[in-house]
Order: structure tokens, then sequence, then C-alpha cells
């Protein structure tokens, strides 16, 4: 095998805030040896942790519980800088109410999930009662609050049916200032020291297809929106509220998240400081002519 043709497994988020990323790739040619892995962030996080998948997009969570394993690819993830549009707190009393009130935490999540304990425990001051499932079963668990993320979050905002929502992002950004990263995109370290110029490579097409996703992104909206479904309209502010590098604010805002993971008792110290993976920008790109 030579060594252009070695296999590597990435992990794409399958929610829509990906499409602009996502779509691109599929389009595409990449060697059939790149092999993208489509799933919801815990799944994601738990093959990356278990070796199944080399790199990709993980709840920015995964990094601060077992940095001794990853380095960050620098310049992606997946963020916003204050409303994120579909990481909500549902609920059927105020949040200042949920005081021993059961809210159920989606099981596709590990970031937000972290998220909705900063903001209740620490801003709102409240101490709820967690569970964790699948968000259609709310009722079922007499739930008052739901976290939900990506997709459902996307579509239980448009049926309305809960009377506060907070939006996580926005919690976050009023309380700190700073933006939020939701997922980073992160190589497992061994994989980086032997694979050097195939993670140089893959790291590159992720960002160029990134870039031109962005510049598509009409077009992106119109096949995209269907999936929830939800107006292309919706779909293109969604879109563009989210953002897909990792600057030096997003740095910043990781290592805060960071640092209250580690008071909660979640994160290891040695998140920090971040391993960031530069971009390579000598690595011409599959599409550079
Ligand atoms: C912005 C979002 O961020 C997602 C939230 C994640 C988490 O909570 O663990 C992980 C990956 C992101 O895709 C979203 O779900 O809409």
């Amino acid at each position: 095998m030579n060594r252009n043709d070695a296999t590597v497994r990435i992990g794409m988020v399958a929610y829509i805030n990906t499409a602009p990323i996502h779509t691109i790739w599929r389009e595409r040619h990449y060697p059939a040896e790149w092999q993208m892995i489509e799933d919801h962030p815990a799944a994601l996080n738990e093959q990356l942790a278990a070796g199944d998948i080399d790199l990709g997009f993980c709840s920015s969570h995964e990094y601060g519980i077992r940095p001794d394993r990853y380095r960050i690819l620098g310049d992606l993830s997946i963020s916003a800088n204050g409303p994120v549009g579909s990481v909500f707190l549902f609920s059927r009393v105020k949040p200042e109410k949920l005081a021993g009130e059961t809210v159920l935490l989606s099981a596709q999540s590990k970031t937000s999930v972290c998220l909705v304990r900063i903001v209740l425990e620490k801003f709102y001051r409240v101490q709820p009662v967690y569970c964790c499932g699948e968000v259609a079963s709310a009722r079922q668990l007499g739930a008052k609050g739901i976290l939900a993320i990506g997709d459902d979050a996307l579509r239980l905002k448009l049926e309305g049916s809960y009377q506060y929502c907070v939006d996580l992002g926005e919690a976050w950004q009023q309380e700190t200032g700073l933006p939020f990263v939701f997922a980073v995109c992160a190589v497992r370290d061994e994989f980086c020291r032997t694979q050097p110029e195939l993670v140089a490579r893959v790291h590159r097409a992720l960002v160029d297809c990134r870039d031109e996703g962005l510049r598509q992104l009409d077009r992106i909206c119109r096949l995209a929106a269907p999936r929830i479904p939800m107006e292309v309209d919706s779909c293109h502010s969604y879109l563009q509220a989210i953002h897909y590098d990792l600057d030096e604010a997003k740095q910043r805002a990781l290592a805060t998240f960071y640092r209250a993971l580690v008071d909660f008792g979640e994160a290891s110290e040695a998140a920090l400081p971040l391993k960031i993976h530069p971009l390579h920008h000598d690595i011409r790109g599959a599409f550079d002519e």
C-alpha cells in the first residue's frame, strides 16, 4: 500500500449544522480510503475514544476529559458567538423554577449536557434532577425541562410546544462575553504521530470544504432545509450564525469552558493549555490547480 492509500476514518456530526462542510465533502471525490463515519456527537465521541475513528468532529467535552489522547485540529470547530439556534433548554416552567424538577438531557450530547449544568447551576443558581435519554421520552419521564441539540432541537423549536426556551449559546455569551465551542475536530495523538502527512491532507481538505461550503451557503441551505423540514431562509440564518473556525476568542472560550468542567470534576486539568495542531498551509488541497 502506498502512503497515500492509507485508510483514515473521519467522524462527521450527522446534523444539518455540518452541511456546509459535509455537502461539499460528498460532492468531491476524495480517496475511497478516506472513510467518513456519520453519527450524533455522543456516538462519535465513543468511537474516537475507542480508536474506531482516527479524527473528526466530536463534543468539545471529549477532548476535555481525555486530553492526553488527542490534539485539536486548528481552524475547525462548531461554535457560535451568541445564539446558536439548535442547543436549547426547553422548559414548561421558568428556568429559575426548575429546582428539584426533572430535566431530561439528550443522550446525543456531551458538551451541551455540561453547558446546561453551568447555565442552570451557576448562572440561574437552581439544582434540578437530571436524567438522560431520548428527547422523545420527555413526557413519559415527567420531565419539566429538556436539553435538546442539533436537528431534534431545531424541530422542537419549530413545534413551539414549550413555553420557555433558553438558547445555551446566548446564555453563555451573556454571562462570559465569549463565543461557545460546541464541537472540536480532534485527531488521535497516536494517529497524528504515525500519519502526519495524511492528517495534514485531510485537515486541509476539511478546511477547504468548509470554505467552499460557506461560499455556496445559499445552495447548501436549499439542500439541507427539507431535512428538518424548515424554511430555506431560516436555515440560512441558522447556518450563518454557526462558526466553523477556531480563532483566538474561541480558544479562550474553550479554555474557560474546560476550567468550568475541571471545577465540576468533569474534565482533566491536563486539558489546558490546549494542544492545537496547526493547519499546514504548504499542503496543497486535492482541488487546487
Ligand atoms: C451546535 C451544536 O453543537 C453540537 C453539540 C455537541 C454536544 O453538545 O456535545 C456536539 C457537537 C455539536 O454538533 C448542535 O448540536 O446544534
